[in-house]
């Protein structure tokens, strides 16, 4: 049985949490909603608020038209505009029984595991995995999408 599949070869879990920005969608978003939908039944994504993307370049498009563009992913069941104050409120709503991390994302797993738990939430915190390079010519990062456009269409 693999970390992923419970004994009858099912996914693990019934409710997953992946999260994020997803400003100009890549194929490093599809794998990575990929693998946390390949962990669950139901794949719920929560989508940081513009005002709270202060560790990089805020995003360039809406809360609104990132959150509708992931919800059209095909792994997605349901994509939620994050909380502007308190994070652990749509977590509390969707009660799920994973959270699955980026493979670069800054939050510790035991940092967001602890803080679960002091909320009385019961709830795994597992780390994605990044795409491997298929191509030379790609692009899996929405920052490095932004500087080949400026370098290519804003000389
Ligand atoms: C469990 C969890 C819940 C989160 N909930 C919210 C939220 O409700 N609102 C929000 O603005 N950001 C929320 N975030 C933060 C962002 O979705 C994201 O992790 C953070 O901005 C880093 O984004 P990046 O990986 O796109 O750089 C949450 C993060 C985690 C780990
Ligand atoms: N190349 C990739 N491989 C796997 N997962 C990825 C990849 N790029 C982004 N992700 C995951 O997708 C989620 C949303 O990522 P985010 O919106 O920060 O995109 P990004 O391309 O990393 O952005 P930026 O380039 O601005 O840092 C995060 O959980 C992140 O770890």
């Amino acid at each position: 049985m693999s970390g992923d599949e419970d004994r009858d070869g099912g996914p693990a879990y019934g409710r997953v949490v992946a999260q994020g920005t997803f400003d100009i969608l890549h194929p490093g978003h599809v794998h990575y909603l990929h693998e946390a939908k390949s962990m669950g039944e139901e794949l719920h994504v929560i989508l940081a608020r513009a005002a709270n993307v202060t560790h990089k370049e805020p995003p360039v498009l809406s809360d609104e038209q990132r959150r509708e563009m992931v919800a059209a992913l095909d792994p997605v069941d349901e994509a939620h505009l994050g909380h502007l104050e308190d994070f652990f409120v749509p977590i509390e709503r969707i009660d799920p029984d994973c959270i699955v991390l980026g493979h670069d994302q800054y939050h510790d797993e035991e940092d967001v595991a602890g803080a679960l738990a002091a909320r009385g939430l019961e709830c795994d915190v597992r780390r994605a995995s990044p795409r491997e390079t298929v191509r030379d010519d790609e692009l899996l990062s929405t920052g490095r999408i932004v500087d080949r456009i400026c370098e290519t269409r804003c000389p």
